[in-house]
């Protein structure tokens, strides 16, 4: 197999955390080329541009700070130009952006190319809901797996142990991400349902702004553990910026696009926008009524509700009747 060229679409925290693994592991393989693109949107920092930071220093000093990136992870302003040629793209980017970016790309594709998608979030259609993952098979015409996991990107990129699963419609494709992906630390288990990976990624950022009102309001434990389950979750609930966003939103009268100005220097919140998605979609199948957590967190975000009424929207869950 002629050595595989890879582009990581992305580069925020997550997206340099992982440029950061992908660059290594290509050095030290010789399926891959050693040369790894990664897309950046550009920015002006202090008066010099982000990808001119990032080529010369070596770390992405905005969004992964403290984190030297391999110098073998070349940053492209010009997405055309980041992924023409790329055998496997890497997507990782604040779904609102994924249509218009596959928009630009499409023309550069390379035939064969592959993909994977890194991406918590949905889409809401006139159907219902639409995952990512199918946004960018749709736009582009490639296989597209998915990887999703408790991954905390500055976790990741100081390199502690952690988890995650790659969901892959095609096992052989999910195989080969695996192998540009995994490290001693970054343990990938490939399963073929991709659509349920996806789906709990996307739809635990919701829950994570919950469980951040829980802290806000001074809840204990066992009720922030209401709305907790298995491995992202409980991540995601204890150390993620939806979960901490949430909290401050709740004790410092701010909105939550404010706090997340003020409080992520440009990195962005996937949970406020993935309830208002999911609510609209509750709300065409008229099933709003079965759903009060994720309800009541668009609400808050949303509708202006009292977040001090969080809890008794949870105490009416349908369950309970
Ligand atoms: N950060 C994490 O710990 C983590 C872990 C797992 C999964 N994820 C997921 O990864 C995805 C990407 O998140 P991230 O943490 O890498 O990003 P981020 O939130 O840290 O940064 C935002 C990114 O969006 C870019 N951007 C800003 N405006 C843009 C525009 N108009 N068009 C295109 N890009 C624009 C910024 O340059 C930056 O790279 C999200 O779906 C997130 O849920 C994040
Ligand atoms: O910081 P958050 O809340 O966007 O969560 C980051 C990751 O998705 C946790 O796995």
């Amino acid at each position: 197999m002629p050595a595989k060229k890879v582009c990581v679409v992305g580069s925020g925290n997550w997206g340099s955390a992982i440029a950061k693994i992908i660059g290594e592991n290509v050095k030290a393989s010789n399926r891959f080329q050693p040369l790894v693109n990664m897309w950046v949107y550009e920015e002006n920092i202090s008066g010099r541009k982000l990808t001119e930071i990032i080529n010369t220093e070596h770390e992405n000093v905005k969004y992964l700070p403290g984190h030297k990136l391999p110098k073998n992870v070349i940053a492209v302003a010009d997405v055309t130009e980041a992924v023409t040629g790329a055998d496997f793209l890497v997507f990782v980017i604040p779904h609102q952006f994924i249509r218009k970016l596959c928009d630009q790309m499409k023309p550069h594709i390379k035939p064969g190319a592959i993909g994977i998608s890194l991406i918590k979030g949905i889409d809401e259609s006139p159907t219902g809901l639409t995952l990512i993952s199918d946004i960018i098979r749709e736009k582009l015409d490639i296989d597209i797996s998915v990887l999703m996991g408790a991954n905390i990107a500055s976790e990741v990129a100081d390199n502690n142990f952690c988890e995650t699963t790659i969901g892959a419609c095609n096992e052989r494709n999910g195989l080969l991400f695996k192998e540009l992906m995994q490290t001693p630390n970054f343990r990938i288990t490939v399963v073929s349902d991709s659509n349920t990976v996806e789906l709990c990624g996307a739809l635990k950022n919701i829950v994570a702004i919950g469980a951040g009102f829980c802290d806000g309001l001074g809840f204990g434990d066992n009720t922030k553990a209401a709305s907790c389950g298995i491995a992202d979750l409980i991540t995601t609930c204890y150390g993620g910026r939806n979960r901490r966003i949430a909290e401050a939103f709740v004790t410092s009268n701010k909105s939550i696009a404010e706090l997340e100005a003020e409080m992520l220097n440009g990195q962005k919140l996937q949970g406020p926008q993935t309830s208002a998605e999911v609510y609209k979609i509750l709300e065409k199948k008229s099933m709003v009524n079965k759903f009060p957590l994720f309800v009541s967190v668009y609400q808050v975000c949303f509708e202006g509700k009292d977040v001090k009424c969080f809890i008794s929207c949870l105490q009416n869950h349908p369950q309970h009747m």
